[in-house]
């Protein structure tokens, strides 16, 4: 099993992290099988596995369900696990007893969290009780508003003077890291110099420690692929429904069975 501190050495050395979501042992075993680092179950998942609108409606039973799955699968990648809407927005002890939950019921390494100077005694309480705990800023899709699209994150000095102070409340209520989800490039190096803790950048840039994409966008597994992988995306969705294809032709054609 990968340890913090295998992370912690590789981003002071200025190795490459890698971070990509994993949702269900199949692609799990694919992840362990790589050089991937880290297999994020996001609560991403009750979009791209779950066919919900957002991610506000996943419970921390289905998280578990899901990190399980992907816990069985790896060997030595480490698994982190979102605490989703709900789970940690009431008392620092719930969200305690949550993070307890997604631990000790799913294997997971961590948990992450979204939010600002107001998570910090949330992550010092689950800190505290020994379960390694990531934050999450820039964009928070559990709280915000997705109508017209996300915007990027740190693009005044206003705003990279808040996301700033956010990253060091969360930092030093003893955050392992956060990740930086759609921030201004030179905000999320800022925030990576200001920070002890280990950065991954979604959409934020080269100067993080980490790099995290979903790995449904890089796969390209979806009906609709959106622009987050640049020249890396896939097409492996097309590949497979060729592939079915194929088995049915060879149905139709009686090459199969044989
Ligand atoms: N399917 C999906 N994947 C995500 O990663 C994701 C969402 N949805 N919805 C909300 C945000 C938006 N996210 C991102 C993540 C990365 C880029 C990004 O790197 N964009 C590149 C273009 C890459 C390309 O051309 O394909 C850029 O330079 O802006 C953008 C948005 C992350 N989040
Ligand atoms: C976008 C990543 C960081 C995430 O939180 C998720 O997949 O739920
Ligand atoms: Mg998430």
């Amino acid at each position: 099993m990968p340890s913090l501190t295998t992370l912690q050495e590789k981003a002071a050395t200025d190795e490459p992290i890698t971070l990509v979501n994993a949702y269900d042992y199949a692609t799990a075993r694919l992840v362990d099988r790589s050089d991937v680092d880290i297999a994020l179950v996001g609560d991403s998942l009750g979009v791209t596995m779950l066919g919900y609108d957002g991610t506000d409606r996943v419970t921390v039973d289905e998280m578990v369900h899901h990190a399980s799955a992907v816990s069985r699968a790896v060997e030595d990648t480490f698994v982190m696990v979102d605490l989703p809407f709900g789970a940690y927005n009431v008392t620092p002890a719930e969200a305690v007893r949550n993070a307890n939950r997604l631990k000790k019921e799913s294997g997971a390494d961590a948990v992450k969290l979204e939010g600002g100077s107001e998570v910090a005694p949330t992550v010092e309480a689950i800190d505290a009780a020994g379960i390694t705990v990531f934050g999450h800023l820039g964009v928070t899709p559990q709280t915000d508003d997705a109508t017209d699209g996300y915007d990027v994150h740190g693009e005044t000095s206003a705003e990279v003077n808040e996301l700033v102070e956010d990253a060091r409340a969360v930092d030093a209520a003893g955050a392992a890291g956060m990740i930086l989800e759609l921030v201004d490039p030179d905000a999320a190096a800022t925030v990576t110099e200001a920070t002890d803790g280990i950065t991954l950048g979604i959409g934020a840039g080269p100067h993080c420690d980490a790099q995290a994409v979903t790995l449904h966008d890089l796969l390209g597994l979806q009906d609709v692929l959106p622009e987050t992988v640049a020249g890396l995306r896939g097409t492996f969705g097309d590949d497979i429904v060729s592939h079915l294809d194929a088995y049915h032709e060879a149905v139709g054609s009686g090459e199969f069975p044989p």
